[in-house]
């Protein structure tokens, strides 16, 4: 079993990125500037942000944090997405998920610019990234892609089961599994919560993707020998023997899986860490407007 180690790949991504953003300073280009919109402080969003926020400062890019209470009105958020649209300085948008319930994050993702959707969530940049053409393709999915690149990982021609249809996940990993590219060409089998013989599925995944937020879900006789194992959950769950009180756990129940699978992801040290490097590399995009041009 090998590890996929997202820690180690994201500190590498990470010294990239910051070479490339110092190589636009020097050339007398933009520093590139991503905006980050929180509303309230559901589960980990505050962690995550300031995770965003932490990354764009060690890379050498800009970043605000635009903070509104639990109570903010629709309205009053779609107003400020648009002064965030209207601002050249303001390269990438992205607001943090999930949003209170009274507001409609179908709406507040639609209205974000195309051009500045670094999280890829925009109908436009689903629809084009699922035509193959050029678009910001959501963080964790990308970040999976760049894994499985970095590892090189065989995908042509595998058998690649995606647990969980969600809009920011499962779905869009489902299509970019199947497309004609590295990583790619896989036959693509998407799973949820109706789908019968789950188990036997997954069973026949030379690359098993749980994305569906059910902590230690995938047991391993869900797992064929040498299968990749990603693992996208990321669950607080209650540990005493731990001094928080509390122990991060994914989607695949790691330690019985870990001596079965070829490759695996811890969690936390994996996907996570992904996440943030891509909507960084997509930030840099939108300030070379290498997407949308002007
Ligand atoms: N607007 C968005 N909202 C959400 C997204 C997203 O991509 N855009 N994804 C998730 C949360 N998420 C990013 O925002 C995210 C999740 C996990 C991590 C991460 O670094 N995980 C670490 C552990 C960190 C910790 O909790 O201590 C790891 O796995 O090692 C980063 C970002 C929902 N909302």
């Amino acid at each position: 079993m090998q590890l996929l180690d997202g820690k180690l790949l994201s500190a590498q991504i990470k010294g990239e990125i910051a070479a490339e953003v110092a190589q636009i300073k020097a050339e007398g280009g933009k520093t590139p500037h991503l905006v980050a919109i929180l509303v309230g402080n559901a589960g980990r969003s505050e962690t995550y942000v300031a995770s965003k926020m932490k990354s764009c400062e060690e890379v050498g890019m800009h970043s605000t944090l635009i903070r509104f209470e639990d109570d903010v009105t629709e309205e009053e958020l779609l107003a400020k997405v648009q002064a965030v649209n209207e601002n050249p300085d303001m390269d990438g948008l992205i607001v943090q998920l999930p949003l209170p319930p009274h507001i409609n994050p179908d709406r507040v993702m639609e209205a974000i610019a195309p051009a500045k959707d670094v999280d890829g969530f925009h109908p436009i940049n689903i629809g084009r990234m699922a035509k193959g053409l050029p678009a910001y393709v959501s963080a964790t999915p990308q970040g999976i892609l760049e894994m499985l690149k970095r590892y090189q990982i065989e995908t042509s021609g595998k058998h690649c089961v995606v647990v969980g249809r969600s809009q920011i996940v499962g779905l869009p990993m489902s299509i970019l599994m199947q497309r004609n590219d590295y990583p790619g060409n896989c036959t693509v089998t998407l799973t949820h919560s109706k789908t019968q013989n789950l188990a036997e599925i997954c069973r026949s995944a030379d690359i098993l993707i749980a994305a569906l937020g059910r902590p230690g879900f995938i047991k391993a006789d869900m797992v064929k020998e040498g299968a990749v194992v990603i693992d996208v959950g990321l669950e607080k769950v209650a540990d005493p023997t731990k001094k928080s009180g509390f122990a991060l756990r994914g989607d695949v129940d790691f330690d019985a899986v870990a001596p079965k699978a070829g490759y695996i992801t811890p969690v936390p040290g994996g996907v996570g860490l992904m996440t943030i490097c891509s909507l960084m590399q997509n930030t840099v995009k939108a300030a070379r407007r290498e997407v949308y041009a002007d």
